[in-house]
């Protein structure tokens, strides 16, 4: 048996730390949803009792430190499955870019080997498991849109943001999240993103007040630890984007254009000198779930 799973993308249109927490995780709120910019992961069955991850991308790990593994161990482990598997990564989404590739990967696996296994696990269940696995985990199990609290666990789902392109542009550079939150002064944050504005502007389907919205309270420590990040938003802006904001921890920033024509000049000009840019859709409605 072999099963296929989408592992999409996910970007932040706000994000806030409220504070740091005895155990270290910061506490947020943050609005997230799903881009149409996704990983391919395959499933099979193997004949004896291991877990093999392969995979077309030279740059990630595929041992225990691969979070598709972690996911296949931990499933394995806590429902008592005596199978192995075959697990192919087909990565399309850049790599420590602020885009949950690897969380992304790892939700992929908990849905794929539930039903490859026939488990019978919950959606709930199956996000309660990829909390163990990491923050972002619990919302690309599911995907759509949703404000995230806690340290990004507790999930309340809302409606999808209106339909628009995104452009995506990642820098050449790579970040590392526990950095970019150990650098970040949580009780001197210059300007906190209204989370609840924006998150009526998406329900009202107002775009400009959404793009008026966009906030993110790690752009600070990012931006001065990479100036490239900020001359990339510069850019963005100049070229017409109609709001830009770095997603997650970034480096990755990104434009959004209600006009294909807008994306595309956006697009266009950013490839001169950065050669990781995409140009995708927001995932709305029924294509919303990853
Ligand atoms: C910043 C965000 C925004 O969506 O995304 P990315 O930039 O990673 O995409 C997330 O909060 C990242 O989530 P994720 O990448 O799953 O983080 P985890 O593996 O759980 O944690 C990595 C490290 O980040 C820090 N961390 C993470 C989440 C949180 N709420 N507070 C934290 O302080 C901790 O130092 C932790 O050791
Ligand atoms: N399946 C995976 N895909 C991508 N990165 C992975 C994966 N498994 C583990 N990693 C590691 O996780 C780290 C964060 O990767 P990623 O999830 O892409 O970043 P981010 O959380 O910033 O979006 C990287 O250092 C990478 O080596």
């Amino acid at each position: 048996m072999r099963v296929m799973e989408k592992a999409s993308a996910k970007i932040n249109l706000t994000l806030d730390v409220l504070h740091k927490r005895p155990d270290g995780y910061h506490e947020v709120e943050m609005i997230m949803t799903m881009v149409d910019l996704a990983d391919r992961i395959e499933m099979k069955e193997l004949d004896r009792d291991a877990i093999i991850i392969s995979s077309q991308a030279g740059y990630i790990p595929l041992d225990e430190k691969n979070l598709a593994f972690q996911a296949a161990r931990l499933i394995k482990d806590r429902y008592d499955v005596k199978q192995g598997v075959y697990i192919h990564l087909d990565k399309k989404i850049p790599v420590a870019a602020g885009l949950a590739g690897g969380s992304s990967d790892a939700a992929a696996t908990l849905r794929g080997l539930n039903r490859l296994w026939r488990l019978g696990i919950t959606d709930g269940e199956l996000r309660t498991l990829g909390a163990e696995l990491g923050s972002d985990v619990p919302f690309c199990v599911t995907g759509g849109t949703a404000i995230a609290r806690g340290r990004g666990e507790k999930l309340e789902f809302i409606d999808s943001p209106p339909q628009c392109w995104v452009v995506l542009a990642k820098p050449p550079i790579n970040v590392s999240t526990a950095d970019v939150y150990g650098k970040l002064n949580a009780s001197r944050i210059a300007k906190h993103p209204d989370t609840a504005a924006v998150a009526e502007a998406i329900r009202s389907k107002d775009y400009h007040s959404l793009c008026d919205g966009l906030g993110n309270v790690l752009e600070e420590v990012t931006l001065s630890l990479y100036p490239e990040v900020r001359q990339l938003k510069n850019c963005m802006e100049r070229l017409g984007a109609d709001g830009v904001l770095m997603s997650g921890s970034g480096p990755t920033v990104f434009a959004l254009c209600s006009k294909e024509k807008k994306a595309q000049r956006i697009y266009n000009g950013l490839r001169g000198f950065c050669k990781e840019v995409y140009a995708v859709r927001m995932l709305t409605g029924e294509h919303a779930a990853p």
